[in-house]
């Protein structure tokens, strides 16, 4: 067995329930060839087992059917990641091909491997999940956080053979592969986890091109730097928009509560993740999205009611104009600074920087707000930290990561400043600390009577 409807050369071929024919739907019976996506477990069943019940499948439906010279999971090694201390991994490839540098990290999140994938401050990084089972819900376009994938490439331990939810319109590895991402499974993601923790984040080259010698990655990998390089430039938008959607109702938490409107914040777009402006929205903004390059002078024209400063990928110490713009808002307007936000907003007091070992990746960082002693389970994306011993006077460290005690937020009350480390979005991750969203309209609140 080879196809169904069309050609067919590799698994995982798609095709249209209008398109299959009735004898070769019937030829293809079997529940380990057929997998249906946009369609119940209840019409998988039916299909497989009762004749002509396919009828009840909406036209439409993607059905993926398998050839029998399946790939996967019998695969041989067709892909390298050569990490800069020499180490070489075979793995098997999926999604893109060809040869990609960057910064590996480690996520612990067992779920949400799409809004990580759609996070653009990971642009520059390899990210490699913990979690040993990655694919099995597909993806879908209602988890996207951003418009595009920026990372460098996916590493994982086990590949799903299937999908199973109710979501899915696309398989991992077609999706990776329509956005030139590499990805790569069956290698052992615990030792280069181990690894990681032990010796600090690493270059590494992803590669599927037989014609470079190892010793040719390794070069390469010792070549490269991802410290001190601007990676915001390549992930802001173009020009300001306006930003109107609110946490779907059918995923909203806290319902009811919110108003529409009310204040207007401009966000400044070093990477901006979606839910960010989702979860403004829902609190009651009305939202302006502006450039990394956007001058403050034209913020302040605009009068609004507070400035967000996003998360963003890179080392916050490479955009001294973002630093810049950063120092001439503050004091003037109430500002919200996450992640790379908060890391300018430490740089723009007059702090420092420091590059962390390996950094926090993950949905399980407990954090503890200094202020009342209430602990959150966070989401956290990022390699570098504020060094709060640099930190003048007036600025107050509300937030540690108590697995390292290094700071996880800070505020300045005088300049109706706060800022956190880490994601109070989630998306993915615990919705803990959505309370900082309510923290911001409150210091808009007051700074309005
Ligand atoms: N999520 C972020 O904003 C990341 C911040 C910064 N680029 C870091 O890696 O520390």
């Amino acid at each position: 067995m080879a196809t169904m409807a069309g050609t067919v050369s590799k698994f995982c071929p798609t095709t249209t329930f209008e398109n299959i024919k009735e004898s070769r739907l019937k030829s293809l019976r079997n529940p380990n060839m057929l997998q249906f996506s946009g369609t119940s477990a209840m019409q998988y069943r039916l299909l497989c087992t009762k004749e002509s019940s396919y009828q009840k499948l909406k036209a439409g439906s993607t059905i993926y059917a398998g050839s029998m010279d399946v790939e996967r999971p019998w695969k041989t090694s067709d892909a390298r990641l050569v990490l800069e201390d020499g180490s070489i991994w075979r793995a098997k490839s999926f999604g893109a091909t060809g040869t990609q540098v960057g910064e590996v990290v480690f996520n612990t999140s067992l779920t949400g491997y799409q809004e990580i994938l759609t996070d653009p401050s990971y642009a520059g990084q390899f990210v490699l999940m913990t979690n040993p089972h990655i694919g099995n819900t597909g993806v879908n376009p209602d988890d996207e956080e951003s418009s595009q994938c920026f990372l460098g490439g996916l590493i994982i331990r086990s590949l799903s053979i299937c999908t199973s939810n109710w979501r899915c319109t696309e398989t991992l590895g077609d999706y990776l592969a329509k956005r030139n991402i590499m990805g790569i499974y069956d290698v052992d993601t615990r030792a280069i986890t181990r690894r990681l923790r032990q010796d600090g984040s690493l270059i590494g080259v992803l590669s599927t091109d037989d014609s470079r010698t190892d010793e040719d990655l390794l070069e390469m990998a010792k070549n490269w730097n991802i410290v001190g390089v601007d990676l915001i430039t390549g992930v802001s938008c173009d020009a300001p928009y306006e930003w109107s959607e609110k946490t779907d109702s059918e995923w909203e938490f806290k319902r009811g509560q919110h108003s529409t409107g009310e204040y207007h914040v401009i966000a400044y777009d070093f990477g901006i993740k979606h839910n960010i402006l989702r979860r403004l929205t829902s609190y009651g903004c009305k939202i302006t999205v502006v450039p990394s390059t956007w001058p403050a002078s034209e913020t302040l024209k605009l009068k609004p009611d507070g400035v967000l400063f996003s998360n963003g990928p890179g080392d916050p110490a490479a955009v001294p104009y973002a630093v810049e713009t950063v120092k001439d808002i503050i004091g003037k307007v109430p500002v919200f600074g996450i992640c790379m936000g908060h890391q300018l907003i430490g740089q723009a007091l007059g702090g420092k920087t420091f590059k962390m070992k390996f950094g926090h990746h993950g949905g399980n960082h407990p954090v503890c707000d200094l202020r009342n002693g209430r602990v959150d389970i966070s989401a956290q994306n990022h390699n570098y930290a504020v060094d709060p011993a640099s930190l003048p006077e007036g600025a107050e460290v509300t937030h540690i990561n108590l697995n390292d005690n290094s700071c996880a937020g800070l505020a300045f009350p005088k300049l109706k400043l706060m800022s956190l480390q880490y994601h109070p979005e989630s998306s993915p991750g615990p919705h803990d600390s959505d309370l900082a969203f309510g923290e911001f309209i409150e210091l808009m609140k007051t700074n309005k009577v």
